[in-house]
């Protein structure tokens, strides 16, 4: 099945489980991809008939940066969520990085994938 992808998305967000993360932001990098039937927008090269990438980062980006969260997971599965209800695709994969999470480490985070039920 075709795809759209999102890469390196940047949200500055209010999360993690420790006090002094609750008082500045932290980046978190995203990279969706969704499962997309592009055949009409193939033909009629009209954005309408797309999944408008660009529409759909801004909202991911506001999502995040709206509330503070706890877990990364958690946001994860809100921008999962949010990318089913509201871009109509049948399926997405979220993958969620908190590069200054692991002093040692270059990036950690979680990757998820839901479809419509
Ligand atoms: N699976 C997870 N493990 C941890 C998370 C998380 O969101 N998911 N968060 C933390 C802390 O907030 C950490 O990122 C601070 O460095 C620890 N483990």
């Amino acid at each position: 099945m075709d795809k759209v992808f999102v890469k390196g998305l940047r949200a500055d967000a209010y999360v993690g489980v420790y006090e002094w993360e609750h008082e500045q932001t932290q980046p978190l990098y995203f990279d969706l991809t969704m499962t997309w039937d592009q055949t009409a927008a193939g033909v009629s090269d009209a954005l309408e008939d797309a999944l408008d990438y660009d529409t759909l980062s801004k909202a991911v980006i506001k999502l995040v940066e709206e509330r503070p969260r706890q877990l990364i997971e958690t946001v994860a599965a809100e921008v999962a969520q949010l990318i089913l209800s509201e871009f109509h695709v049948s399926e997405v994969t979220v993958r969620v990085e908190k590069p200054q999470a692991v002093a040692a480490a270059s990036t950690v985070g979680v990757e998820i994938t839901r479809s419509q039920h």
